[in-house]
């Protein structure tokens, strides 16, 4: 899978290609990182990649033709690559999004700078627009990397062998189980004894009891969403469980 970013500060990026599973994935090329740089695409001696606003008002505004000409380098690099922005304005990620983004060849992000983009660039040059909170951020960076990561982990083999066990641990729509290890006892505070009695069949259930808990608890507003067929598969797993005793 191959990310295009589009970026005034391409330095920021630097951290995804130190550590950990993205810059694993990247080292082993089951990702591919490229950035753009606007500035690069300004024409005359200043190259400059913002003014201010018609209409007045405070900060600057990003200008059509430095992202414009950048988005076309970065569409002939990666022709199968859709265009999204990230703003605030965008449509609101979650899980399903990031799996759909994870499905795809690759994406062109344009992270915004300044008050914002001229809403020509918006019109003629994105696909599609995506907001990874209802919160405002100084730069759309960050929320490119808060993309890459959550789609470069779904991955095949960026997570490795754990991969299958956080599968089956974490069915898609509820929240986590709780973890526990060494020691057995914190403080007066023990593991639950299922967890210690390696009977297989029991543990997946006590975790999926737990995950439910919680999600009725903390998100109930999840189970709601989750639909009739993964309601369903919940049930089968827990019926083959019981086959399997
Ligand atoms: N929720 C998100 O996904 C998110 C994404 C980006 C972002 N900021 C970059 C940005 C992008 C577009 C428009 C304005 C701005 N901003 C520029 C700086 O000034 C504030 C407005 N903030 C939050």
């Amino acid at each position: 899978m191959r990310f295009d970013v589009i970026t005034l500060f391409p330095e920021q990026f630097r951290i995804l290609s130190r550590e950990g599973v993205v810059a694993r994935a990247l080292s082993r090329g089951i990702a591919e990182l490229r950035l753009w740089n606007p500035r690069d695409f300004a024409p005359g001696p200043h190259r400059r990649v913002d003014d201010r606003p018609y209409g007045g008002g405070p900060g600057m505004v990003m200008l059509f033709e430095p992202l414009a000409a950048a988005i076309a380098a970065a569409r002939a690099a990666s022709p199968k690559s859709q265009v999204a922005y990230l703003s605030p304005q965008g449509t609101r990620l979650d899980q399903d999004a990031i799996n759909d983004i994870a499905a795809k060849p690759g994406w062109i992000l344009l992270a915004g700078r300044y008050e914002g983009i001229d809403e020509r660039l918006l019109e003629r040059c994105i696909d599609q627009e995506w907001s990874i909170g209802d919160y405002v951020l100084s730069g759309g960076e960050l929320p490119a990397m808060v993309v890459m990561d959550a789609a470069i982990r779904l991955l095949p083999g960026a997570l490795g062998h754990e991969r299958s066990a956080y599968e089956d641990s974490h069915m898609s729509g509820l929240l986590d189980c709780p973890h526990f290890s060494r020691p057995e006892e914190i403080d007066g505070l023990r593991v639950p004894k299922v967890l210690l009695s390696g009977d297989h069949g029991a543990i997946a259930r006590w975790r999926r009891q737990q995950a439910l808990g919680r999600t009725w608890l903390k998100r109930p507003d999840l189970l709601a969403k989750m639909t009739l067929d993964q309601a369903t598969t919940l049930d089968q797993a827990t019926t083959l469980d019981q086959e399997a005793r």
